[in-house]
């Protein structure tokens, strides 16, 4: 089958087995091109097979020798369509670490149920004895609950509605959208989606299942960003939830786990695409951090995590006791420069205050197109097999 990209809205409904390999073997050949890093050996990576998950696992395994347990939510080929980014990805991952001597295995589900937890147990018992570290990186858009309540998280501000400029993924075109205020119950089903309450279940979990060493710790992720997505990332409902995640790891510190919050870069990355407002003020950012020469991606930013922060006895951290590898992003310089091109930028000079180019390079990138050395006129076959854990 000849595979080509088909994009619809923020997401590409294809995927490219070879891109996909091609994308992690160059985030490997990044991570052993640095010094090696002396962290947990053991690690369970919690949504492990695309962005700052996928990143963390390839880190995990290359950066400091781990064997790893990755939880993933992905879908394989079926007759026409092609599996999902995240299949090729974890299947090309376990490829490359089982060929350099690594132990990897995936469990493929949803993380937030008993059973995938259970199962996930089962076989950390059975292989890995304990672990020393779990990653935290779900982004989901609902979540069920054992209960079978279904949650759907929404991308809404939380009590006035919000205008600004947003470029039209299909036209690259500059329009205005407004996000509407969500209800109450909005507000809630986002926090039970992305706040902190299934991280602290797995926690308890694997603690009650005496599954971690003593001194394991875990970490999770967030943004926090510029005050251009203010009113609809940090003061919005994924604001809320994230407000939650921090309660989250105050609670979970207080009952003895070495529990930390990471701060993130924006990234183009599948639920970033899916914010509005987000994607041009990442064109934007990239624009200028690249012109400053202090733009990463996913790979760069969670070997900094491993190398500069969570392998340091006592990581810096701000006030809310949480790691900013933001700090790029957020420097005076950087924002203020953010501000001047975001109040300047149209449809007509959109190439010269964002970069559109590398936010489009960034998305396809995702889904395994637009590597130079694959070829994609060549007939691939879509059925990639991927040794699950049954
Ligand atoms: N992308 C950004 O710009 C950015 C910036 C800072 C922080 N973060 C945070 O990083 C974390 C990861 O986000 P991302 O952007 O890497 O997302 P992503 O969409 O690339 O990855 C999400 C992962 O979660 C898995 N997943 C989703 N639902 C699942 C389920 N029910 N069960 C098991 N696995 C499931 C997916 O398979 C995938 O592996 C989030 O907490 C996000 O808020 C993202």
């Amino acid at each position: 089958m000849i595979i080509k990209p088909r994009v619809k809205d923020f997401i590409c409904l294809t995927s490219h087995p070879e891109g996909c390999k091609e994308n992690v073997r160059r985030q490997i050949e990044y991570v052993k091109s640095q010094p090696k890093v002396e962290l947990g050996k053991r690690v369970l990576v919690l949504g492990a097979s695309t962005g700052y998950g996928l990143a963390s696992r390839i880190c995990a395994t290359y950066a400091s020798g781990a064997s790893t347990i990755g939880v993933i939510f992905d879908k394989p080929a079926h007759g026409k369509r092609t599996a999902t980014a995240g299949w090729y990805n974890t299947a090309a991952f376990e490829e490359f670490a089982k060929n350099d001597g690594y132990y990897a295995k995936t469990i493929n589900g949803d993380a937030f149920s008993q059973t995938i937890k259970e199962k996930t147990i089962e076989l950390i018992k059975k292989d890995l004895g304990k672990i020393d570290m779990v990653v935290y990186s779900l982004a989901a858009p609902r979540r069920t609950t054992d209960d079978g309540t279904m949650y759907s998280s929404v991308l809404k501000t939380v009590d006035e509605p919000f205008t600004a400029k947003t470029l039209n993924l299909k036209t690259n075109e500059l329009t205005e959208a407004t996000l509407p205020p969500a209800t109450p119950e909005e507000v809630e089903a986002t926090i039970k989606v992305m706040g902190g309450e299934d991280w602290a279940d797995w926690m308890h979990a694997l603690k009650d299942a005496d599954v971690l060493t003593e001194n394991a710790c875990t970490v999770a992720y967030s943004y926090i960003g510029s005050k251009i997505t203010y009113p609809i990332y940090y003061e919005g409902t994924i604001g809320a939830a994230k407000q939650h995640l921090y309660k989250t790891a105050d609670a979970l510190r207080q009952e003895g786990f070495n529990a930390i919050i990471s701060v993130n870069k924006a990234l183009v990355t599948q639920s970033s695409s899916a914010i509005p407002i987000v994607p041009l003020y990442v064109a934007v950012m990239y624009r200028v951090m690249k012109d400053k020469n202090v733009h990463e991606g996913t790979i760069e930013q969670m070997y900094r995590l491993w190398h500069e922060y969570l392998s340091q006895p006592q990581p810096k951290v701000d006030d809310e006791h949480r790691i900013r590898i933001d700090d790029l992003e957020m420097r005076d310089d950087v924002q203020n420069t953010i501000f001047e091109y975001w109040d300047k930028v149209t449809t007509e000079n959109l190439t010269q205050y964002a970069d559109v180019d590398g936010y489009w390079n960034d998305f396809y990138n995702l889904f395994g197109f637009g590597f130079d050395n694959v070829d994609y006129d060549a007939d691939v076959n879509p059925e990639v097999n991927l040794d699950l854990v049954e």
